[in-house]
């Protein structure tokens, strides 16, 4: 058989589950040690009826099997997968924001849905972009096969099993209570043993390559998955209650548990959505438009420069708090500086375009690219001045810090990884191109209307929520109470809604569109509006 040992693997692990479900301490880890069980059933039993989802390799056989592509392929789909997901959680929580009788007790109230949707957003949709698209660039400009074999369905396999045990903990009340770290110390260590192999298989890549230069894209991929695998593993050193149960205790405490709390989330901002992100612009810019990097001189200095200063700017998320001033003065002048650096790599990715301009508005998907770069740079000079103490002591606490999160989540994070799929799903399943690049100009459109509403929203409500909590009358009384300040918000918080709905189905139309073109079909249509040809000369 050809699976043997995956399918006792797979097996045991299920019955160990089988057992920590019996002996569980708690009620809550003996729910999860269920769903475990399920999952590596499911797994079993599909590898035991020899169903092989590894899709026949297409096209001409030599060259292409050079490369592992099969499991980009399936990141690619669960990337897809995971962003409706994701996306579609984010308008239920934004509803229940604004019609409060939406949260359902237990299971799907906003405690434990805001957590499912940002895991689903940043570690599920974000995780698997920035899985397969390293997978695939490492390959190309190493120009090696992956390394280790089927360590890659073992990176990816694993971390689905990593964010199902995480979502269906939050759903189930299952939470460590540290922001985008709320899994409990058992998916931590399974996470790492993922992370671990998927260090592996990236490094090993890059140090059989048959080409000498380490092309800049690998060096952001790596600096994230090197960094990502050290905060994780600091900012989740925990004892369990009990090795049975779901509860432990954090090893810091007090004000150094906030701060590496912070030193962790912030650098989770720049190492998985920001350096890694940056890798894949890197790529995927100058494929497209099929120009070189602009400087490459630039990429360096750029490169350095983010690395050693974002990882001084965590105190910037507890400014005015028990952390001491000068700590808090120092993430504000790291967070000053940042900002060069981040245009650095603004630059460097729209300048790539010189010569190409025109690709704009000929190429929808060159347009997409560019719009997230120019969001990069609008979240990156909001951060800034969001990190001076006095702008901060408005911003702080408002939906403000909201709108900042999401031009950068959904125009930077959102646009690159759209981009990068279109590019990639005509390539990997060897179509000549897309089903539909009319489709591609509708949900560029769709998303970029989304995210101008959304952020538009956040700016209007978070000033006038921060002005209307320090606002004070001539007896030195505060104007508002907080609940009036809350009702204040519904407006804003209905059309927040609306552009998250507007946002998701752009996403929905992207899906519908690469399975079309997964299936092989082209639709029949008129080019876009400038890319059509000119009419032929008179004769
Ligand atoms: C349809 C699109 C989306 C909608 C409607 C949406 C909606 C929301 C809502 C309502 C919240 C809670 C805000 C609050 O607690 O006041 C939230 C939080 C958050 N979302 Fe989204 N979201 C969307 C897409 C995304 C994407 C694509 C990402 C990341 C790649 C993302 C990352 C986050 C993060 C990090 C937070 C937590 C922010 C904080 O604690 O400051 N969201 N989102
Ligand atoms: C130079 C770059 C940046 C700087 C200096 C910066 C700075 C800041 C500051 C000062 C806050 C508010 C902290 C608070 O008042 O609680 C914040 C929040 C946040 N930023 Fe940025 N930002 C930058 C870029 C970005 C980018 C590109 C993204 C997303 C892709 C992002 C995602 C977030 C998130 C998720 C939060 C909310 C964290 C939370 O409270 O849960 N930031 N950032
Ligand atoms: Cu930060």
């Amino acid at each position: 058989m050809k699976h043997t040992v995956e399918m006792v693997v797979l097996s045991v692990g299920a019955f160990l589950a089988l057992v920590g479900a019996g002996l569980a301490q708690d009620r809550l880890f003996g729910a999860h040690m269920w769903v475990l069980f399920f999952a590596l059933l499911a797994g079993t039993l599909v590898l035991m009826r020899r169903v092989d989802f590894r899709p026949a390799v297409a096209g001409h056989p030599g060259r292409r099997r050079e490369y592992f592509d099969e499991v980009v392929k399936y990141g690619v789909v669960a990337t897809v997968f995971w962003g409706v997901v994701g996306f579609l959680v984010g308008v239920v929580v934004a509803l229940q924001l604004a019609f409060p009788e939406l949260n359902v007790e237990p299971w799907f109230n906003f405690g434990r849905v805001r957590p499912l949707h940002t895991s689903a957003v940043i570690f599920a949709f974000g995780g698997n972009a920035l899985i397969a698209t390293s997978f695939y660039v490492v390959q190309r400009t190493s120009r090696a096969r992956l390394f280790g074999g089927d360590l890659g369905w073992f990176v990816f396999w694993g971390y689905q099993l990593f964010i199902v045990l995480a979502a269906s903990g939050y759903l189930l009340g299952i939470t460590q209570s540290r922001e985008y770290a709320e899994p409990e110390w058992y998916v931590d260590l399974w996470l790492t043993i993922v992370w671990v192999a998927y260090l592996v298989a990236f490094l090993g890549t890059i140090m059989k390559r048959k080409e000498p230069h380490i092309y800049v894209a690998n060096w952001f991929y790596l600096a994230f998955i090197v960094t990502i695998a050290m905060l994780h593993v600091v900012n989740n050193l925990a004892v369990p209650v009990s090795f049975l149960g779901s509860k432990s205790y954090s090893a810091f405490s007090g004000v150094q548990d906030a701060l590496t709390q912070w030193w962790y989330g912030h650098n989770a901002v720049g190492f998985f959505l920001t350096a890694g992100f940056l890798a894949m612009m890197y790529y995927f810019i100058p494929k497209q438009v099929n120009r070189p990097v602009y400087s490459y001189r630039l990429s360096i200095i750029h490169f350095w420069a983010i690395i050693f200063m974002y990882i001084w700017a965590g105190p910037h998320h507890l400014h005015y708090t028990a952390l001491p001033d000068w700590a808090q003065t120092l993430g504000m002048v790291f967070s000053i500086m940042l900002w060069m650096p981040s245009w650095g790599g603004m630059i460097n990715g729209l300048m790539t375009l010189s010569g190409a301009w025109d690709k704009i508005r000929t190429d929808p998907v060159v347009r997409m690219m560019v719009m997230a770069v120019a969001f990069y740079g609008m979240a990156t000079f909001e951060g800034p001045m969001m990190s001076i103490k006095t702008v901060n002591s408005l911003s702080h606490y408002t939906d403000w810090t909201i709108g900042h999160v999401h031009s950068g989540a959904l125009g930077w994070n959102g646009l690159i990884t759209f981009g990068a799929i279109y590019y990639l799903v005509p390539k990997l399943w060897n179509r000549e191109r897309l089903y539909s690049v009319r489709m591609v100009n509708w949900h560029f459109w769709l998303a970029t209307l989304g995210i101008v509403v959304y952020a538009a929203v956040m700016w209007v409500a978070g000033i006038q929520q921060g002005l209307m909590w320090r606002e004070y009358d001539d007896q030195g009384f505060l104007v508002y109470s907080f609940a009036e300040t809350v009702a204040a918000m519904f407006p804003y918080y209905v059309m927040r809604a609306a552009g998250g709905a507007l946002f998701l189905a752009g996403a929905l139309l992207m899906a519908f569109n690469v399975t079309m073109t997964i299936l092989g079909r082209v639709r029949d249509e008129e080019p876009i509006f400038g890319a059509a040809p000119l009419p032929a000369p008179a004769e």
